[in-house]
C-alpha cells in the first residue's frame, strides 16, 4: 500500500499554487485538469477551422501528403485535356492510346483524376499494366476520382496540386481542352519561361485545335513583343502519339528536368 503523501501545492500558510515549466499560477489561477484532459475532454466553438492559421496547416498537409505519394513515383507525364468530352469523343481514344503509349515508353502517366480526358488517359495507362495516377480536386460540385486511378489523392487546393503535376513528371503533354487545361498549359510555360523548371518538354497534341492558339501566339503576341521568338519554341505540336513521346524522350536525353530557384540571369536588351 502507498502512503497517501501531502499535496506540496498545497501548504496551511501559503495559497494553493502550480508550476508548469517557468510558469507561476496560484490560488485561482491554478489549473487542476491537465493538459491531455482538456484536448480530450473539451470541444468547445469549431470555427477556428474556418480561419486562415488553421488553413495553413491543411495546405502544408496537401503537399506532405502529395509528395509522401509521389516521391516514389518514378519518370512520369503528366497528361491534361477537357473534363467535359464523352467517350465517343475521338479524343478519348487519343488519349487512351496515349496513356497506353507512355506506359510502354516507361512513363507513370498523371492525369486530373477526373472525367473525359482525363478518365481516357488514366484508363489507357492502367490497362497496359503501368503506373495510373490522378491528382483530383474537391470542386462545388462532387465528382470523384475516375476508376481507371489506381494511386490518387484529391486536393482542396488548386495550387497544391499544380506543384505534384510539375514537380513529379518529366514532362506535360496537353490534349484539347477549356479554361482548366489552359490554366495547366499556361502555369507550365511560365515555369519554363521563367527557368524554375529546367528541360521539361510541352506537347500539345491536336494540330486542328491548337493551331489557333499559336497563331495568335505567333501574331499579336509576338508582335507586340509579349513574349520572344524563342518563347515559341516551349511549345511543339503534334497529331502523332509515337512524335509526342520521341519529343519527352529527346527532352529527357538533354537534361534532368530539375526545378531551380535560382534567379533568371538578365539579358542583354535587344
Ligand atoms: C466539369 C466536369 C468535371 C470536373 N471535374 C474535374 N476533375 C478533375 N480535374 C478537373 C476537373 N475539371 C477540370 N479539371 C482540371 O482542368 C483540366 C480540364 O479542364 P477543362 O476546363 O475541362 O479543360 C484537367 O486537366 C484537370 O486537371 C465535367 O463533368
Amino acid at each position: 500500500m502507498y502512503e497517501q503523501q501531502p499535496d506540496p501545492s498545497v501548504h496551511p500558510d501559503r495559497p494553493p499554487q502550480k508550476r508548469r515549466g517557468r510558469i507561476l499560477m496560484r490560488r485561482a489561477q491554478v489549473q487542476t485538469s491537465t493538459t491531455d484532459q482538456r484536448l480530450l475532454d473539451s470541444r468547445g466553438p469549431a470555427d477556428w477551422v474556418h480561419t486562415d492559421p488553421w488553413r495553413v496547416l491543411r495546405i502544408q498537409s496537401e503537399f506532405i501528403e502529395g509528395f509522401g505519394m509521389l516521391a516514389e513515383l518514378g519518370p512520369a507525364i503528366s497528361v491534361f485535356g477537357s473534363a467535359r468530352i464523352g467517350k465517343d469523343d475521338p479524343t478519348y481514344a487519343v488519349a487512351e492510346q496515349l496513356g497506353r503509349a507512355l506506359v510502354g515508353a516507361g512513363y507513370a502517366v498523371v492525369t486530373g483524376g477526373g472525367p473525359g480526358t482525363m478518365e481516357a488517359a488514366n484508363k489507357g495507362a492502367s490497362e497496359a499494366g503501368g503506373v495510373s495516377v490522378g491528382l483530383g480536386i474537391e470542386l462545388p460540385f462532387e465528382q470523384g476520382l475516375n476508376p481507371w486511378v489506381d494511386i490518387g489523392i484529391n486536393f482542396r487546393y488548386f495550387f497544391a496540386r499544380k506543384t505534384m503535376f510539375v514537380k513529379y513528371a518529366q514532362g506535360f503533354v496537353v490534349l484539347p481542352g477549356g479554361f482548366g487545361t489552359f490554366d495547366e498549359l499556361f502555369e507550365a510555360l511560365t515555369l519554363v519561361q521563367t527557368r524554375k523548371v529546367t528541360s521539361f518538354p510541352i506537347v500539345l497534341m491536336g494540330t486542328a485545335y491548337w493551331s489557333g492558339l499559336i497563331d495568335w501566339l505567333r501574331g499579336p503576341v509576338l508582335a507586340e513583343g509579349k513574349i520572344k521568338e524563342t518563347d515559341l519554341e516551349l511549345l511543339q505540336l503534334t497529331d502523332d502519339i509515337d512524335e509526342a513521346i520521341a519529343i519527352i524522350k529527346a527532352s529527357e536525353a538533354g537534361a534532368g528536368g530539375t526545378i531551380v530557384d535560382e534567379p533568371v540571369p538578365e539579358e542583354p536588351p535587344e
